[in-house]
Order: C-alpha cells, then structure tokens, then sequence
C-alpha cells in the first residue's frame, strides 16, 4: 500500500496561495488605496466617519484592500488616545435583508450567550436594541458590510443606520458604513435614500490586466512557492489567462496553485506552462460544473443546443437558430419545448455565469441580434451536461459529429 510522504518541493508555504492568506503587501492598488484613505480620514480626525461604498468584479481586491487599511487604520489611531476605533465586519451573503444583517450585528456586540433570537421581533425593536449595543460600546465603529448586495431590497437599515445619531438615536457612537459588493446594478435599485448615505464615498475596483496580475503572482509565489520550483513562463501564463477571463486576482493564484499541485502530484521539479495549462482545463470545468447546479433542465437544453451547434462548427450562432436546435432536442428526448423568450432567458443567465459567450450583430434599420457560442471549452461542456442529462444517445451523436469536424 502506499503511505504518506511529505512532499515540499514545490510549495514552501502553499497557504498563501489560499483564500484565508492576508498579503502583508497590496501590489497595484495605490490609486484605490489613496482615495480609500481619504475617505476613512475623518476617522483619525475624530470625526463621524464616511459611508464608503466599494464595487468591482470579483477577486479584483476589494476585501484585501479593505483588511490591509482597517489594520493600517487601526496602527495608526493608536496613537491618539481620543480616538476608540471599532472595527464591526460582517459577510452577508447568507443575510437576505436588513431585519437579518441588525439581529447579527447585535449578537456580535453581545457577549456569548446573551445572543438574541433571529425571528420574533418587530424590525424597530431589532434595530433600537442594535443602537444600543452600539451606544455602550461607543467611539467610532465602522460597520464592514461585504457581499451588501445580499440584502436585497430591504435595505432600510442603510439608510436608517447612518442616520442614527442626526435622528437623536445614538449619542456616544460614531458609526460608518462599508460596504462591498460585486453587483453593478445593486447601488442602481438602493432605495434612493439609501443610495445617498451608502454611497457617500464611492469606489470603483477595476479588472487586472496581465502585468498587475504577473505583479500580484510574482510577489505571492516568492511566499508561497519553493525556491526555482516556478518560471516566469508559468507566472505570465496565469496572469495572462485570468486577464483575458476575469481580470480576478483570485483566478490568478488560484491557477498557480492547482498548476502546482499537479507538479507536485507528478513529482515535477518545476511548475511549468503546460501544469497551467492543465489547471485552466480543471478550473473551466468546475466552473462550468457549478453554473450547471444553477440551472434549471431547461437551462441544460438551452446549453445542449449551442454545444450541439458547436459540435457541427455552426457558432457563433443566432437565437432563431439555437431555439430551433432546442426545439430539436426537447422532441428528441421527449419533453414539452418552452418558448423562444425563455430560452432567450436561459441564454442569458449562461451568458453571466460564463459560459456562453454573445456577440452583438448590427443589422441597421431591423436592429441588432446576438450571436451565441462557447466561452469554455467543448469537452467540459459536454462532460457537465453528460453528468446531469440522462440522453445518452443524442450526447453520443453530438460526441460523433463533434469528432468528424475535428473538435475534442
Ligand atoms: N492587489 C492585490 N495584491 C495582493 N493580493 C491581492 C490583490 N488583489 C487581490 N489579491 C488576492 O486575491 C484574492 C481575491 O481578492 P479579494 O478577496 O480581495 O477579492 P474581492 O474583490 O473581495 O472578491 P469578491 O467580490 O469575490 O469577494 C485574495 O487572495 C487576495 O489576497
């Protein structure tokens, strides 16, 4: 049988290249960084803090940035005796409105076992007990609310919370809102009340191109990879692919690390581009894999058309053609068809988790029309749907046609 070995020629502190690291250092951020510490100035002042509002795509820094300055923040107020910075941080993605996101903040104020109950209670109630707890704590307390956007359209304790002390309801706290989000159009549907306090400071977190991103990796793989266990070849493919894709710091490392486990499962001496190769075929399939989850059978047909489209070398094509090609299908495998503008829909939503790509036709005085196509490999598309749609012989003749075209 085989036992375990340690294994480290690769990796020196593999860590790093994981969600949990916090870089000591934030390469390629300065301009944010600046305009992020002008707005946190009124904290050391001693003033009532800005609101800030952060927004971009994600794994383009936004939460990085956020803990490196709080932690600077916090250094740095030190040596004010009159200031009492609270730092408050609280990820909302399982906190669907405001009612949710005060019961939490109030149980993190709250010692262990004084913790309120998370139903119950008039959504006043909820928020008189939370300037409470924010009154005896007092000083200034910065409310880091990441992934904002989960709160939805209850959002009146945005508005509310700012406002707090002007309405008399809080006197010994400063309090300040930071929120993170990486939904463009979550600002656009705020209240618009909401939207005036949220987004008193707003900052927007570009897309890495590949020199920042070769930057980032470089100075995270000195950390985290061996000593001559990588190239700059490896390095620039990375930084390179998750430019083109995402412009995500995080598909970046996270590239490197899968491109370095399989070196390191061969027993290679080095990462090299053809392990990064690997690894972008791996990662598009999880993604793929996982976008499927989301949808629903239709949204399986609607894939199964534009792959079968593909496997006949007919993408990009238009949505007449992918709706008949559905159609097709459904009578193949014997299911009622939905109508075009629902398969328009699933387009879609494959179209936002990446895994179709649109392309805008302009046709002048009939307006313009899209084009659809792959955006991940065929192969990881056709092993996803294999996985989830029982259709053995339609998946087998699309396989077969794909094969006579020359695509794998
Ligand atoms: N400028 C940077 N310098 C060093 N590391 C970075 C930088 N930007 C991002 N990273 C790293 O990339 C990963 C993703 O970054 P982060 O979590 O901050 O992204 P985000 O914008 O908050 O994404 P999301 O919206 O998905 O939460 C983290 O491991 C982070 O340490």
């Amino acid at each position: 049988m085989r036992r375990f070995e340690r294994k480290q020629n690769i990796f020196h502190n593999k860590d790093a290249l994981g969600e949990s690291y916090r870089p000591e250092r934030i390469q390629e951020r300065d301009e944010e960084i600046d305009e992020y510490m002008d707005a946190l100035q009124p904290v050391v002042d001693g003033w009532e803090p800005n609101n800030v509002f952060l927004y971009g795509n994600t794994g383009v820094g936004k939460t990085a940035v956020t803990e490196y300055l709080l932690k600077v923040l916090r250094e740095d107020v030190d040596r004010y005796d009159d200031i009492d910075l609270h730092v408050l941080s609280l990820n909302c993605k399982t906190l669907n409105s405001s009612y949710q996101v005060a019961i939490e903040l109030v149980n993190e104020l709250r010692p262990s076992g004084g913790e309120i109950s998370s139903t119950g209670y008039p959504q006043q109630t909820v928020f008189k007990k939370l300037y409470q707890e924010l009154d005896e704590l007092g000083g200034t307390i910065l409310v880091v609310l990441d992934e904002i956007d989960s709160i939805g359209e209850r959002d009146e304790l945005l508005y509310e919370l700012p406002r707090a002390r002007s309405n008399g309801k809080l006197e010994h706290a400063k309090v300040g809102i930071v929120g993170i989000s990486n939904d463009f159009k979550f600002r656009d549907r705020l209240d618009p009340r909401a939207q005036d306090t949220l987004c008193e400071r707003e900052l927007h977190f570009p897309p890495y191109d590949a020199p920042e991103l070769q930057n980032i990796l470089e100075s995270r793989a000195t950390v985290a990879l061996a000593e001559g266990a990588y190239d700059d070849g490896a390095l620039n493919l990375c930084a390179a692919l998750a430019a083109r894709d995402s412009g995500s710091a995080r598909q970046a490392l996270d590239l490197l690390r899968l491109a370095g486990e399989y070196a390191e499962n061969r027993d290679d001496e080095g990462i090299t581009r053809d392990h990064v190769e690997i690894a972008r075929e791996k990662l598009e399939q999880e993604r793929v894999v996982e976008g499927m989850r989301e949808l629903t059978v239709n949204g399986h047909y609607a894939l199964l058309a534009v792959v079968s489209k593909a496997a006949q070398r007919e993408t990009p094509c238009r949505m007449r053609d992918v709706y008949d090609e559905y159609v097709s299908l459904c009578e193949k495998a014997d299911i009622e068809p939905l109508a075009q503008r629902s398969i328009h829909n699933h387009l879609s939503d494959l179209r936002m988790l990446g895994i179709l790509s649109a392309e805008e036709n302009r046709t002048g005085s009939r307006g313009n029309y899209y084009s659809y196509a792959l955006d991940v490999p065929f192969s990881s598309a056709m092993t996803a749907l294999t996985d989830v749609l029982s259709l053995e012989s339609v998946l087998e003749d699309i396989r077969t046609t794909a094969q006579r075209h020359g695509i794998v």
